[in-house]
């Protein structure tokens, strides 16, 4: 059986006021992939991610989601896609048990279902305490876990995450993990963003670098290192990336707030 790509992305431009942010995206992705997206600060990461998600409009080339323009005015695909943002910004004032059913309905469920999967899911994140407690109150890593139930609450088939691992504890980070293979082992398809280098490493089956708003490395962990005769992918995103300055950058930093006593 042929298989076609649940995202495939083909010269995909993007610019901001003149300056080329995304410089011509080509990129196909399956069913089952856990994509690690990955690239220095500004790279135009999220910038992808959320031409993806219909958030941004305006850009050349074409993009299709689950087989489909996203461009041709039919919004449903987004019916099937969970998304974390990098930055958690949630309605504060609001409980958990208000914002995730909110959230449900919006993606159809009805309350009850809604209600039901979002408590259950609280449970197994050890936040059911606090489930009618405003998310104002919440820690860091309390609101985090909130925006992953709003991700995956309506069992998207795709799904986008920003950092999911921000703020989580040692233990969350594990379970977690575990929930990104199972999903992936069902078939649904993950791409994720991260700096953790080291996460990316054990959990992607596939690595996305971009660089400048071009990809320059595609494969697994072990491609990749084939091709670039590094050992973690810490140091191949240092090679790939050109950077060898971190001492000096360092050095004069911290000299920036210090005197130099020569
Ligand atoms: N709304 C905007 N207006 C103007 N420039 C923007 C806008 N959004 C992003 N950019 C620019 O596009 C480039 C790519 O940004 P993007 O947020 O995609 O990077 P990123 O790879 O996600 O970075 P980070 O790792 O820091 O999150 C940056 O130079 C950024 O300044």
């Amino acid at each position: 059986m042929e298989r076609s790509p649940v995202i495939r992305m083909n010269n995909v431009r993007k610019n901001y006021s003149g300056v080329d942010v995304l410089n011509g995206i080509d990129l196909e992705v399956y069913e089952g992939q856990i994509i690690g997206y990955i690239g220095p600060n500004g790279a135009g990461k999220s910038t992808t991610v959320k031409l993806m998600l219909g958030l941004i409009e305006d850009y050349s080339g074409s993009m299709e989601i689950f087989g489909r323009d996203i461009a041709d005015g039919d919004i449903s695909y987004k019916k099937r896609i969970g998304y974390v943002p990098e930055v958690v910004d949630i309605y504060d004032n609001l409980t958990a048990r208000e914002y995730l059913t909110f959230i449900g309905e919006l993606y159809g469920l009805d309350f009850q279902t809604a209600d039901t999967r979002a408590f259950k899911m609280a449970e197994c994140f050890g936040i059911k305490d606090v489930y009618d407690s405003r998310i104002a109150s919440y820690s860091k890593g309390m609101k985090q876990k909130v925006m992953l139930i709003s991700s995956m609450l309506h069992n998207p088939d795709l799904l986008f995450l920003d950092e999911p691992l921000s703020g989580l504890d040692a233990n969350s980070v594990m379970v977690v993990k575990e929930i990104m293979s199972l999903l992936a082992s069902q078939g649904k398809t993950i791409f994720y963003s991260s700096h953790i280098m080291d996460v990316v490493e054990k959990i992607s089956d596939r690595i996305i670098l971009i660089n400048k708003g071009q990809i320059i490395a595609d494969g697994t962990f072990s491609e990749l290192q084939h091709s670039n005769k590094e050992g973690s992918l810490e140091q191949i995103f240092n090679q790939l990336t050109g950077f060898n300055e971190h001492k000096d950058i360092a050095m004069e930093f911290v000299s920036s707030f210090q005197e130099v006593h020569e």
